[in-house]
Order: structure tokens, then sequence, then C-alpha cells
């Protein structure tokens, strides 16, 4: 997997030629209480920058990278979103709600919590039943990745990582990745696991080498 490089491409998201016909856009929801560092992350991977600075987020913002899998250009979505009080429980709510925008049809949720706090982790466990509880009947489980962030702050955890680790992988079913943006730790494994999970939702065999391509211009960052 290689760091990503910049490639500029025109238009929207949306599918795109990649040489063996159109490449799906995989939407990607970036979920978690305030302050847990989702922004860090998602611009981590895609910039490279790290800011100490808190910032909160007022409303969604939405990255139009690229991802190459098994040799084919997937536009990815990327949304983060604000802490949002609930998952909405439908579409009407979904689109009342402009925080909320296309949640519900994302292909894989990033629910990140901070290993430094509890209450974070109480997010993501009521954030994550709610997604299984709402999601349209009938329609695959969206695959979900639990991200422990802040990792640097190791002395700060509140729960045991093997404890989260096996509450996680046995029960829930979902991937674990614990990651720092601050230091650039596992932020890439984070999201080539994230992409695996929804290649492997939507695709048949595509566990050869993701790599990324940070097909990112700042304007393509939309806060919507
Ligand atoms: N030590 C440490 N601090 C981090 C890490 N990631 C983020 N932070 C800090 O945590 C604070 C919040 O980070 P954000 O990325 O703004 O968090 P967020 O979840 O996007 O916040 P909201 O959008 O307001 O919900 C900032 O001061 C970051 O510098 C990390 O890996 N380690």
């Amino acid at each position: 997997m290689h760091w990503p490089v910049a490639w500029e491409t025109g238009g929207r998201a949306g599918a795109r030629g990649s040489g063996g016909g159109m490449a799906a856009t995989f939407k990607i929801a970036v979920l978690g209480a305030q302050g847990v560092g989702k922004t860090a992350i998602v611009r981590r991977f895609l910039y490279n920058d790290y800011s100490e600075a808190p910032a909160p987020s007022r409303g969604r913002r939405v990255y139009l990278p690229a991802a190459v899998l098994n040799g084919h250009v997937h536009d990815l979505q990327i949304m983060d979103y604000p802490a949002i009080p609930s998952f909405p429980v439908n579409t009407l709510q979904e689109w009342t709600d402009a925080c909320c925008r296309g949640i519900r049809s994302a292909h894989v949720y990033i629910l990140v919590y901070d290993i430094c706090c509890f209450d974070s982790f109480e997010y993501i466990k009521a954030i994550r039943q709610q997604i299984l509880e709402t999601r349209v009947v009938g329609t695959a489980e969206a695959p979900i990745l639990i991200v422990g962030n802040k990792r640097d702050l190791q002395r700060g955890r509140v729960i045991p990582r093997h404890n989260v680790s096996t509450l996680v992988r046995k029960s829930w079913k979902c991937g674990y990745v614990e990651c720092s943006a601050k230091y650039n730790w596992h932020v890439l494994l984070l999201f080539g696991e994230a992409l695996r999970r929804v290649g492997c939702a939507r695709c048949k065999h595509v566990h050869a080498a993701i790599r990324f391509q940070g097909a990112l211009r700042r304007q393509r960052c939309s806060l919507m």
C-alpha cells in the first residue's frame, strides 16, 4: 500500500471510466463523538497534515479522493460528520438535518472513539446499534470499522485494549484498528481496512493490493 500521491480529477463524485469500465463510488462515513479526532484522521490520510488546535466541526465535510483496487480506479466519497445526536431513523430525517445528508447510504462506517474517553466509546456503541436497527431492511448490512484514536496517549487509556478488541471483533463482528492521527500511526492501515471491507461486501476478489491516490484538490473538499 502506498501513501497517497497527488492526482487531480475533474467533475463531481460518481462513477467514471477506469480503463476497465466504470468504477463504483465507495461512500465512507466517519462518525464519532466531538473531539475524538475524526477530522485529524481524515486530513492525515488525505493531506498528511495535522493540527493541534481543536476546530470543532459545524457541518459535514465531504472529500472526493480516489483509490485503486485491483487495478481499477474507484471514486471515494469520505464524509466527515460532526458529532450527531443520533443516527437518522429514515430518509426524511436524514434530509431534514443537513448535517446527516448521505449518512444512511454510506457503504462503510468508520466509528471513531478516543481511547482516553469512556463516553466517546459509549457514543459509538449507541451509534452502531442505531445503524443496525435503522438501516433499510433487506439491504446488505453496511460494514462497520471501529477505530480507537489517540493511541499516543496510551497511558490515559480508559478501557483495556484487549477488552475492546474482543468485544468488537467477536461480538460485534466488526474490524478494530487503533491509530494516532498525531503521529500517523495506522492511519493508512485503517483506510485500507475500510476499503477492503467495503470491497469485500460489494465485489468479489478485491483482496489484492489497495493503492490510494490522493486525488484531491483543496477546492474539492466541500462544506455542506
Ligand atoms: N494526542 C492526540 N491528539 C489528537 C489526535 N487526533 C486528534 N487529536 C486532537 O484532538 C482534537 C480534536 O481533533 P478533531 O480532529 O478536530 O476532532 P473531531 O472528532 O473532528 O472533532 P469534531 O468535528 O468537533 O467532532 C484536536 O486538538 C486534535 O489535535 C491524536 O491522534 N493524538
